[in-house]
């Protein structure tokens, strides 16, 4: 069994789960613990105290750390790369990439570690200096997603480590096995016993007890907006630092100038490869009217090519959907797509293949209005909407017409409507002929709206949330 990572001990805890690869219901990828409350309680006061030493560490220390850590994920990318499509059900080449992702991210921190800087100033009084720097929060509560078993994790452990804090690191209780993994890895990397923690178990539980426990200074989290929504009451009742990056609706738009390989291109990928499950895919494609048929016809040409199957087969472009409870949910959005009057255009089948798995054909509609809850609410899942608009001036109105921000996209040859796009799209992140999924690792990565709250994760912004700042005035 696949055990907790506490105090530099690897232990058991209160109950286990298997771990079933969404491609193939028959097999457990791994048996792995769950902690109970008192159980992430005790991680909780060993980080505390741990969090203490690691504040003081060099720059050079955390770079070593972190830069040992990276050295071993992208050398074994491909075994781990490999767990993670078991487990999630992304594709092996998907999967691959994601290990590689969090490989550089670690590296990326490493290197942040030995850059992390102040600012010194003249005060208004004669004599005095003024010295402003970063310190470390302490305890910082980790909860992730699914979606991203390794990424995300690495995006968040890394600044956490890079900026002298220590972690307890709760992964999705559905893939806990790359988290695991992070942790075995972490533990060889010689960071000090404490400075991180595993708490694999429900959100209801060990997450419960990462909001609530008064020495977690502050917790970042990734998921649902109903689950972050509640992050949020319950840290800022404590008065305790959160941020969140939570859902998105993301627009494309598909301008009749565009060159439309390319928007095919960037409208496939961006909806419907890693099945969806991207709170950046491109859910909502606003196409206008002079080249709306040919793009239809195109992206179904596309979609008709694409194969879905086993997340481990050669070839295949979509793996199957999380589980069942998720495959649920969109089929739920594709019965209620049909109802509000939307064409269901191509897929949104269940699929049978030779492994019993979540399959489900990529799911276009068109003939949809930005008010069908199909456009409003994230599915989560491979299903797009195709809306027709226009002009550009429509199509922008209806892009930002959503309760979220995270990404956005266009797809054109003009620079006055590109320009004008990366000025207006009210969103944290915009693309211009790039999918709206699929983003850089050194740079920041977040949204406005629903979609994010607090200050921006990955890229030397990470240091905001982080660190606190302390301003010192010195008469020498
Ligand atoms: N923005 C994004 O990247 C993501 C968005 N989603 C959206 O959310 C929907 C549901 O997915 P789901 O996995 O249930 O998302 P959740 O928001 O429930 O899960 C995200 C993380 O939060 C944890 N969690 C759940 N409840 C609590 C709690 N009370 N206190 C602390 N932590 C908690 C989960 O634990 P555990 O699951 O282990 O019990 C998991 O680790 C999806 O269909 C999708 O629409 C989902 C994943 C990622
Ligand atoms: O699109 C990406 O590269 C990142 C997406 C992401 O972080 C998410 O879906 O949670």
């Amino acid at each position: 069994m696949n055990q907790n990572y506490i105090n530099g001990r690897f232990v058991e805890g209160a109950t286990a789960r298997d771990n079933i690869n969404p491609s193939d219901t028959s097999e457990v990828v791994g048996v792995y613990t769950q902690a109970n409350a008192e159980q992430t309680r005790e991680a909780i006061d060993v980080a505390d105290k741990a969090s203490i030493g690691w504040a003081q560490s060099t720059p050079q220390q955390r770079f070593d750390v972190l830069d040992t850590i990276g050295t071993e994920l992208l050398a074994r990318k491909a075994e781990l790369g490999e767990l993670l499509a078991r487990e999630e059900g992304k594709t092996l080449p998907e999967g691959i990439g994601e290990t590689a992702r969090a490989g550089q991210i670690f590296k990326f921190f490493a290197g942040e570690a030995l850059r992390l800087s102040g600012d010194k100033l003249a005060s208004v009084r004669p004599g005095v200096e003024i010295e402003v720097v970063r310190e470390a929060l302490g305890v910082i509560g980790i909860i992730t997603p699914w979606n991203f078993p390794i990424a995300i994790p690495a995006w968040k452990i890394a600044p956490a480590i890079c900026y002298g804090n220590a972690v307890v690191f709760k992964p999705a209780d559905l893939v806990p096995g790359c988290g695991w993994a992070l942790a075995d890895i972490i533990s060889r990397s010689g960071l000090p016993e404490g400075v991180f923690n595993l708490v694999m178990g429900r959100g209801s539980v060990v997450g419960e007890e990462i909001l609530t426990n008064p020495k977690v200074k502050g917790v970042t989290f990734t998921g649902s907006v109903a689950t972050g929504q509640h992050v949020a009451a319950t840290c800022a009742g404590r008065m305790a630092k959160f941020q969140l990056e939570m859902g998105g609706k993301n627009p494309l738009i598909v301008l009749d100038d565009a060159n439309l390989d390319i928007a095919v291109e960037t409208a496939v990928q961006g909806a419907f490869f890693s099945t969806g499950q991207r709170c950046t895919a491109s859910s909502r494609l606003i196409v206008t009217e002079g080249v709306h048929d040919q793009f239809v016809a195109a992206v179904i040409k596309r979609l008709e090519s694409l194969k879905v199957d086993n997340a481990l087969s050669d070839g295949v472009h979509i793996g199957p959907v999380v589980d069942e409870s998720q495959l649920a949910q969109d089929m739920d959005y594709i019965r209620i797509g049909q109802e509000e009057g939307a064409k269901l255009a191509f897929g949104g089948e269940r699929l049978e293949r030779a492994t019993k798995g979540f399959y489900l054909s990529p799911a276009l509609f068109t003939e949809t209005n930005n008010s069908m809850r199909i456009n409003r609410e994230e599915i989560f899942g491979p299903v797009a909407s195709i809306i027709r608009v226009s002009d550009y001036d429509e199509a922008l109105s209806i892009a930002n017409d959503t309760e979220f921000g995270l990404s956005s996209g266009i797809c054109t040859t003009s620079l006055k409507y590109a320009s004008d796009f990366k000025r207006n799209a009210k969103a944290g992140m915009a693309m211009v002929n790039l999918p709206t999924a699929g983003v850089d690792y050194h740079v920041p990565f977040g949204g406005s709206k629903g979609s994010s709250y607090g200050s921006r994760e990955q890229g030397s912004y990470a240091a905001e949330f982080f660190t606190t700042v302390k301003t010192a005035y010195i008469l020498p």
